[in-house]
């Protein structure tokens, strides 16, 4: 390399280096304390990071950043003659993943940096960079050394593919060989416009099989029901509030309907929900069946009905299209047999057909808990044959089937496809809509569950992800726009304009650093899985507030919150975070006890507001003066107290009211002068407590300070106000 392009690279490194600097000042996470060496069984702890710049030599950043890392060391003293011993810090690394053969365009893009960033990193080294393109293939060596150069650890790619878990889920079967299918009742909704009578409906029909019952039977609402007809023939009737579970099915692309009933009232005609229940069964490719109801009211008029339906596409058979209408009477029970008939018809038409053996499958239609029995769910079984002790899954559930019965809760042994039943020993409550498959052993069940359980919890983080990464975008953006806006400056120029932002910093008094020094919250971060545990960390890694309160990262890990977390959340007065983990009761007693703050979520931007909340909770108030009264002084002179001679203002209220027992202070030029109390307040010659606007006075200081006319006395209050933590990580 030549001296000219040499020297091109050093100014080309120190103008990023003061640049990194500035940003790593602003955006980056500093500890200040010497971390405590806390083993955990599954994690080592993360050290510190001070976000290196190993290769940086300019002067000026040299000192300041020797000054900081002072700043950035809980023991740090200043550095006398005396030889200090060499100040240890613990570095958070940034990992990043390599492979081999990555070209120096792929190692800028997998650590989030610039290309500039890898050259700077290679300037020293043997590496040639007259000949180094953005695309030239790097080395392992020179990867590795890139990465390192930059504060950075590195991990090889591939080893973090081996993490992902093995799909344990269960699924349904493939379709059953025909041999095997026969006949099964259709399972029918009854959908229609408010107040058409589909209840009224739905409740005929039920009575019909109630009076086919022994006296004294009660049907119950279990969400479906099975109709008998007297020619042996069976209807499944859904009787979930229809267009809700309707839809939520359809969205599960579960399909447990085989026929709509359409019930459209005879002297109403065609509605709103009319035309919304068609395209339901249109969308679910389901054949309709039309019952023209209210036909015992005088103005009842079928055929307009009948007219307006074909606007919708829903032409009946007199019309030369397929669809069977009934005219019926819900109320008085009229040609409810010919409504089941029709059914019937049509379903011999579609052929609906079911395999009764093998694995069961079915559908949730409605579960609720009942409090002797725990959950329990109405289902339509529509593949095999459910008997009591099989083992289901639904959702996040699963079952041991320990009790099954029909709508007149009558137990049943055994439910074959298109019954509905009711079946108790769920663990927890399936939502309607939910697929149930049938699974061989408790522990296939509990593997099924516990697999949806991760996956899903896989999908909340990918998509708080997001969210975060998203915001996280908009900062880098706004840093970026703001570097920018610097680039016509010239190198001392932008040198400048870094001292005097990082000056608070460096010239902090030690005094101060004490002070500080107090503010810290420990935390202990528990995540249910290594994903959300790193989501989390790496959110905390912005945090950039350490001026105001530090937070200190004592110790994480997955898993619910055990004693463990509990003792050194004791040990290091912190508190613990979890997410989408349990503490137990003892657990909870423990802390309780000790006084150790749990504090669970299950949403990640909700953990950090509520960090945030805590880091805040550990500012002091700050306090805000409150201006109550502003006086100028208009004339000076002096008393004698004592032997002493005590300068007085005579003053001119021009604003509020003086009020003596307040805090006072004088501007001079804009500056203020002094802050205190008054010794005296007088209007003309007696003490005053209070003097308004527009009213003279003359007043003394509790020091001895000569006024100017032209001073100006302020009287205010002092306010504390809560204050929020500064730090913004990004969403
Ligand atoms: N005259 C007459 N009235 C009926 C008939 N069917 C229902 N009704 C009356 O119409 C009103 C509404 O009936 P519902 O069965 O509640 O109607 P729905 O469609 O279930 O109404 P929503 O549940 O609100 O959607 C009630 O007052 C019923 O008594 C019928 O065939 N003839």
């Amino acid at each position: 390399m030549n001296r000219g392009m040499m020297l091109k690279l050093e100014n080309l490194v120190q103008l990023r280096c003061a640049f990194r600097q500035l940003h790593s000042l602003s955006y980056r996470k500093i500890h200040r304390t010497q971390w405590k060496p806390v083993q955990s069984s599954t994690y080592t702890m993360r050290p510190v990071q001070l976000h290196p710049q190993p290769w940086q030599t300019n002067a000026f950043f040299g000192v300041a950043l020797s000054q900081y890392r002072l700043l950035a060391t809980k023991e740090g003293k200043r550095p006398g003659k005396r030889k200090l011993p060499p100040i240890k810090l613990k570095i958070e690394r940034q990992e990043v993943n390599i492979q081999p053969r990555m070209t120096v365009e792929d190692l800028a893009r997998a650590m989030d940096k610039d290309i500039d960033h890898v050259y700077e990193a290679l300037l020293l080294t043997g590496v040639a960079l007259d000949s180094l393109e953005p695309d030239s293939v790097l080395e392992e060596v020179w990867i590795k050394e890139v990465v390192k150069k930059s504060g950075m650890k590195y991990k090889w790619a591939k080893l973090k593919q081996e993490k992902v878990r093995e799909n344990k889920d269960a699924v349904k079967r493939p379709p059953a060989d025909p041999a095997l299918l026969t006949p099964r009742p259709p399972v029918v909704t009854i959908l229609g416009h408010v107040d058409h009578g589909k209840t009224t409906l739905l409740d005929s029909l039920r009575k019909t099989q109630v009076a086919a019952m022994e006296a004294g039977g009660i049907t119950q609402h279990i969400g479906a029901f099975l109709v008998h007809l007297p020619s042996g023939e069976k209807i499944t009737f859904l009787d979930t509030p229809g267009h809700a579970a309707f839809s939520a099915m359809r969205a599960r692309g579960t399909q447990v309907t085989d026929i709509v009933i359409l019930v459209v009232a005879a002297e109403d005609g065609v509605m709103k929900q009319t035309i919304e229940s068609i395209q339901h069964a249109k969308n679910a490719k389901v054949p309709i069946i039309l019952a023209i109801n209210k036909c015992d009211k005088p103005e009842a008029d079928p055929e307009r009905v009948k007219k307006e339906l074909l606007a919708h596409d829903v032409v009946c058979e007199e019309y030369g299209g397929d669809v069977q209408a009934v005219h019926i009477s819900a109320l008085k029970g009229e040609n409810l047999m010919a409504l089941a008939e029709a059914t019937v018809a049509l379903a011999e038409v579609l052929e609906l057909k079911a395999d009764s053996t093998g694995l069961v499958e079915g559908t949730i239609i409605e579960s609720r808990t009942d409090q002797g029995r725990g959950p329990i769910t109405t289902a339509i079984i529509q593949r095999g044959t459910l008997r009591k002790g099989y083992i289901l899954v639904a959702g996040k559930s699963w079952a041991k089937v320990r009790l099954m019965f029909d709508e007149n809760g009558k137990t049943v042994d055994e439910a074959t496809p298109s019954m509905p039943v009711e079946i108790v020993g769920w663990k927890e409550v399936p939502s309607a809509g939910a697929e149930i498959l049938e699974v061989e052993s408790e522990q296939r069940a509990r593997e099924v569950v516990d697999w949806r359980n991760y996956a899903e919890q896989q999908e909340k983080i990918k998509q708080d992800m997001e969210v975060i990464e998203a915001k996280q975008k908009e900062h880098k953006d706004a840093y970026k726009k703001e570097r920018e806006s610097l680039s016509n400056l010239t190198w001392r120029q932008r040198k400048a304009a870094l001292y005097k932002t990082n000056k608070h910093l460096i010239v902090m008094r030690s005094k101060e650093r004490v002070e500080s020094d107090k503010n810290v919250l420990p935390v202990i971060v528990k995540g249910d899985v290594d994903g959300s545990t790193e989501a989390i960390l790496n959110i905390l890694d912005s945090y950039n507030a350490d001026s105001e309160c530090e937070l200190d990262v004592i110790h994480f890990g997955v898993g619910d919150v055990s004693e463990n977390d509990i003792n050194l959340a004791e040990t290091f007065k912190g508190v613990i975070y979890g997410f989408s983990v349990n503490a137990n009761k003892s657990i909870q007693q423990l802390a309780a006890k000790k006084g150790i703050k749990i504090k669970l979520h299950n949403i990640i931007y909700h953990l950090i507001e509520d960090l945030k909340d805590e880091l805040s909770s550990k500012l002091p108030p700050s306090v805000v003066e409150h201006i109550i009264g502003e006086a100028s002084v208009l004339t000076t002179f002096c008393v004698t107290v004592g032997k002493s001679k005590v300068p007085v203002a005579g003053c001119r209220v021009q604003k509020g009211q003086l009020d003596r027992k307040l805090k006072f202070k004088l501007i001079r030029n804009r500056d203020v002068i002094w802050k205190g109390f008054l010794t005296s307040l007088k209007h003309h010659k007696d003490d005053a407590q209070v003097i308004k606007t527009g009213m003279d006075c003359g007043l003394s200081l509790d020091k001895n300070i000569e006024f100017n006319i032209g001073d100006e006395i302020i009287c205010y209050e002092e306010k504390e106000v809560e204050r929020t933590i500064s730090w913004d990580p990004g969403f």
